[in-house]
């Protein structure tokens, strides 16, 4: 498997460990809307939308969806770049749906576990450069997708001294707030964006960072400010699918653009190259031990305690949601 060949397919796009991946090369059933795909050949740019209403949460059908559409735009040779974003603007994701978790199905549990595994794989390993527009809160496997990527530009957030608009969105892995631990490639990713000290604390503390703190420890690359921009690049609106057209000028998206469009520039062999030498052996090292990850998470996930401490903590989600 961990052969020069075996490499260089997992990075141009061909899974060379098609026995262990879920998803097909036909659209997964139920998959068309829950990831938008946009396209613009001519700037080498396409954006990923999520739009699983109302948290994008993960499950297993917008786990399929992500990688479907991740391979559909990788597998065009004139994109370069993707912008990872999603049309709730208070939450890019809710991370791992937690219904899947709570109660759950024998056979589903593994299937939903090895599509994360499998998310994981590819766009950790996408050959494509990806640039995540984290708008909203991206805690737990909200976090994973975003570090997952090559850029993270965050929104600072509504800071209106109107408590009713304020918003101000949070990343970071929180599993143990939820009774949970973050899987080791998770966790590691963590280690590798924010080094080893920091990722300790915030693992075990489960912190969400608020974007200032995200970005002053490296969680995102950069953060902006809440804003319309006044001279925007004008190409952004053709990649906008229809469901966010209006945020041709949101300054979120414009940075997010012309990151990918930078990356667009770099020849992309040496992109590519660069891209294996940092992330290859991550990927190797989990796709090694993934029968392992889902028997560990399998057997985890239904032991009566975490049951106890998920089932709460969906009635508590739920009574908030309730309350508003
Ligand atoms: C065992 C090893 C596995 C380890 C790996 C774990 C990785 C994970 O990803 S675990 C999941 C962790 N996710 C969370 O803890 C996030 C939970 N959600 C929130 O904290 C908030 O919803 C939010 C901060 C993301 C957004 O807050 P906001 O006030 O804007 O919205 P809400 O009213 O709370 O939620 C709206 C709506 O969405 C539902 N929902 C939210 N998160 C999830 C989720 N993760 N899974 C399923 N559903 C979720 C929430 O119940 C509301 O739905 P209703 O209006 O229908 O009640």
């Amino acid at each position: 498997m961990n052969t020069p060949r075996a490499r260089a397919m997992l990075f141009m796009g061909r899974r060379s460990h098609q026995s262990h991946a879920p998803h097909k090369h036909s659209p997964p059933a139920v998959a068309n809307d829950l990831v938008i795909s946009t396209v613009d050949e001519n700037s080498g740019i396409a954006m990923l939308t999520m739009n699983r209403p109302p948290a994008n949460s993960l499950s297993l059908e917008m786990n399929e969806a992500l990688c479907y559409s991740l391979k559909t735009v990788e597998a065009n040779p004139k994109i370069q770049s993707v912008i990872l974003s999603s049309t709730n603007p208070k939450i890019f994701s809710a991370g791992l749906d937690i219904t899947e978790l709570v109660a759950p199905d024998n056979d589903r549990l593994p299937r939903f576990w090895n599509s994360l595994q499998q998310v994981y794989i590819d766009l950790y390993g996408s050959r494509l450069a990806t640039v995540a527009a984290i708008q909203g809160h991206a805690p737990a496997a909200g976090c994973f997708l975003a570090m997952s990527c090559d850029y993270r530009v965050m929104s600072e957030g509504d800071t209106n001294n109107d408590i009713k608009k304020k918003h101000v969105p949070t990343i970071g892995l929180n599993e143990t707030q939820l009774g949970i631990a973050a899987p080791p490639w998770m966790g590691q990713l963590l280690v590798r964006t924010i080094g080893f000290r920091q990722a300790e604390l915030a693992l075990a503390l489960g912190t969400l960072f608020p974007p200032e703190q995200a970005l002053s420890i490296g969680l995102v690359d950069d953060i902006v400010p809440h804003q319309q921009v006044e001279s925007g690049d004008h190409k952004l609106v053709d990649l906008l699918p229809s469901q966010i057209k209006d945020q041709a000028q949101n300054s979120l998206l414009q940075k997010a653009y012309t990151q990918a469009q930078i990356y667009a520039k770099i020849p992309p062999q040496a992109r590519v190259a660069s891209k294996m030498v940092t992330r290859e052996e991550h990927i190797f090292r989990m796709i090694a031990k993934r029968d392992e990850d889902t028997q560990h998470f399998c057997g985890f996930v239904t032991q009566k305690a975490v049951q106890k401490n998920l089932t709460a903590y969906v009635e508590a989600l739920k009574n908030k949601s309730a309350k508003k």
